[in-house]
């Protein structure tokens, strides 16, 4: 068996890479390319490629490098296995040399060198997030499985950073794996969506797999399968102080008839099956009893009372608790057509907790006005840390889910609401906003000659020769420009004057004094070894933050962002310019 087809989860641990990722992970032209380049001899071709994205996406302004680590993990051990080249010789022409397969034997990555901007770090459209030197087919065989590592995983911590910024400092878990893109998709997403900004995920094996918290609540189906007391195996449970058991269900039943009065609700069509489910959740996890309260109704009315909470907070009142008393909106869940009252249910719960010495960790909302239940629930919360002087009942948590996306998260802000924890599932993993980053990778550079691939659409056009990026900074401490420039050039210097130019339009360019320059490629891959020490998790997780901080506000907007500036140096222009006036064909009209 071949040594990456033996890796075992525990390897895959330390290696941070799942077992997929190796050299046939890629499209079959490039092996055609490979063979058709050792035929024509060139092996001893040096190459330099730049892989870029020409677009940020989500109609943002900003993008989150990911997956450097994976691909340098990749370059660790790219090399084909006897396994590899047999499939290869039953499935390519006949007619390839055989010799060609005995080159692909030696193939590794010693010879190349990869510079990438670090990983977490925030990137924009043109400028090389990597620059991949070595071999011509040895750099050409790497393409299609860096642009995988990369694209994916860029996309993802873009979207996960875009969620953070909507969502401030709520708590925000990644629900996704059930409805990622496969297996591998939903492993990635639990991955870049912790860099990205996520406190966790649901997804257990990413948890093992990259040391991420994993959280959870539990599905409807653990209420439903509850009819009622009499199934209840048990109703006791020890104090946590220790001494003997005592019944929660009493208690928990005792709490919720004195409930009943203060709440305007009606017991008799609390559901019996509900909070016989949350007394035996409440058994098994006394200490971290959080459940779903909208199996049957969050919160169930009296028909006779009009004290019924509006969505909006009163601003007269000084306490953030305390709502208007008006109608509630006409909402699916909101209406008095089913029975039950999950609120009403928790609540008494959480109380026979607390007569235990247990503390309640909250609630999830799944469906419904989440803007509405939430200031529902925690006025609710609120009124019994009032009645029975528990100040921690007001704080308990507030997790919505159910196809929350970016928009749903501006707009419960703006509408205000008590939610303090996000369970997010299908819009984050799918990135259903833009499903795909356009990740590419062109060769800029043969045998110290420049190249470039000319386009119809100026945005195509490919930047020659090998080059260096650098962002420099203003006063204010804010990202002002990354310039790129021929490698061949001196770095910009701290307070001098630089010239920046727009890469095609001649007339737009400006002069910046930088007062931090950073460059933003540096070497990683050198000599078949990784070259630098790589940031853990948490590290790059914190890059990310950090990154954007420097980014100015208006750049980071949802709604019609500044571009940032991307910008060339002045003999990068030029020298853009002439090759591209060089290579275009002169036409002729007739
Ligand atoms: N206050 C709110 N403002 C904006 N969007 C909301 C608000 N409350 C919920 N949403 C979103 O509205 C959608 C409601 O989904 P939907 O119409 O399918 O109803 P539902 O609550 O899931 O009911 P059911 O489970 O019975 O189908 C979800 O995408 C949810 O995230
Ligand atoms: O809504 P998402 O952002 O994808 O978040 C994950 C969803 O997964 C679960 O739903 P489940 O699979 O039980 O299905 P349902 O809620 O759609 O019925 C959970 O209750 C969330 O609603
Ligand atoms: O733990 C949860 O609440 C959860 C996990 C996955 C999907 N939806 C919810
Ligand atoms: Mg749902």
């Amino acid at each position: 068996m071949e040594e990456i087809e033996q890796t075992s989860s525990k390897q895959l641990r330390s290696l941070g890479q799942n077992g997929i990722v190796q050299p046939l992970l890629t499209d079959l032209y490039q092996i055609t390319m490979a063979y058709a380049y050792w035929k024509s001899g060139k092996t001893k071709d040096h190459a330099v490629f730049d892989l870029f994205f020409r677009k940020n996406p989500f109609q943002g302004e900003f993008t989150i490098f990911g997956g450097l680590e994976e691909c340098l993990k990749f370059l660790e051990k790219f090399h084909y296995s006897a396994s590899d080249i047999e499939y290869l010789k039953e499935t390519l022409p006949p007619s390839i040399e055989s010799d060609f397969y005995n080159f692909l034997n030696t193939v590794s990555a010693e010879d190349v060198r990869l510079y990438a901007i670090p990983e977490g770090s925030i990137a924009f459209p043109r400028v090389p997030l990597m620059r991949i030197e070595g071999p011509l087919i040895i750099v050409q065989l790497l393409e299609t499985t860096l642009l995988t590592l990369v694209n994916y995983a860029s996309l993802m911590s873009t979207n996960a950073a875009r969620y953070r910024m909507a969502a401030g400092n709520m708590k925000l878990f990644e629900f996704g794996l059930r409805r990622a893109q496969g297996p591998d998709g939903g492993l990635s997403a639990s991955k870049y969506s912790y860099i990205g900004g996520f406190d966790g995920t649901s997804n257990v094996l990413a948890g093992k797999l990259f040391n991420i918290p994993v959280k959870g609540t539990h599905a409807h189906a653990y209420i439903t399968s509850f009819n009622g007391f009499s199934e209840l195996r048990n109703t006791c449970l020890e104090p946590k102080g220790g001494g003997p058991q005592r019944d929660l269900l009493q208690l928990a039943l005792g709490h919720r008839s004195n409930l009943v009065p203060t709440f305007s609700v009606v017991e008799s069509e609390a559901s019996d099956g509900e909070l016989a489910a949350f007394i035996s959740f409440a058994i098994a996890f006394p200490d971290g009893f959080m459940t779903l309260v909208d199996t049957y109704d969050v919160k169930r009315y009296s028909c006779s009372s009009n004290k019924l909470f509006n969505v909006t907070p009163n601003t007269q009142s000084h306490n953030e608790y305390r709502f208007n008393l008006i109608p509630m909106p006409n909402t699916k869940r909101g209406q008095n057509n089913c029975s039950g009252s999950g609120l009403l249910n928790f609540c008494a719960v959480a109380l026979a907790l607390n007569d235990l010495g247990y503390r309640a960790i909250g609630i999830r909302l799944d469906s419904g006005d989440l803007a509405y239940l939430s200031n529902v629930a925690r006025q609710f919360f609120y009124e019994i840390s009032e009645k029975y002087n528990l100040p921690w009942f007001a704080n308990l948590t507030i997790m919505a889910s159910n196809d929350i996306n970016e928009e749903t998260i501006l707009s419960l802000n703006e509408q205000g609401h008590k939610i303090n924890c996000f369970g997010i599932g299908t819009h984050l993993v799918t990135c259903q906003r833009q499903p795909s980053l356009g990740g590419v990778y062109k060769l800029v550079e043969l045998n110290s000659q420049p190249r470039i691939k000319l386009s119809q659409d100026v945005g195509k056009v490919t930047m020659p020769g090998r080059k260096d990026a650098y962002r420099l900074y203003g006063d204010s401490g804010h990202a002002l420009v990354d310039l790129i420039q021929r490698s061949v050039e001196p770095p910009p210097e701290l307070n001098q004057k630089v010239l920046c130019r727009h890469p095609f339009e001649e007339s737009k360019r400006a002069y910046v004094i930088p007062t931090r320059v950073e460059k933003l490629l540096t070497l990683y891959w050198e000599n078949g070894k990784i070259v630098q020490e790589l940031p853990n998790l948490q590290q790059i997780k914190e890059r990310v933050k950090q990154s954007l901080k420097t980014l100015r506000p208006d750049i980071k907007r949802t709604l019609n962002p500044t571009p940032y500036k991307v910008a060339v140096s002045d003999k990068l222009y030029t020298f853009l310019h002439e090759l591209w006036l060089k290579s275009a064909p002169i036409g002729e009209l007739s």
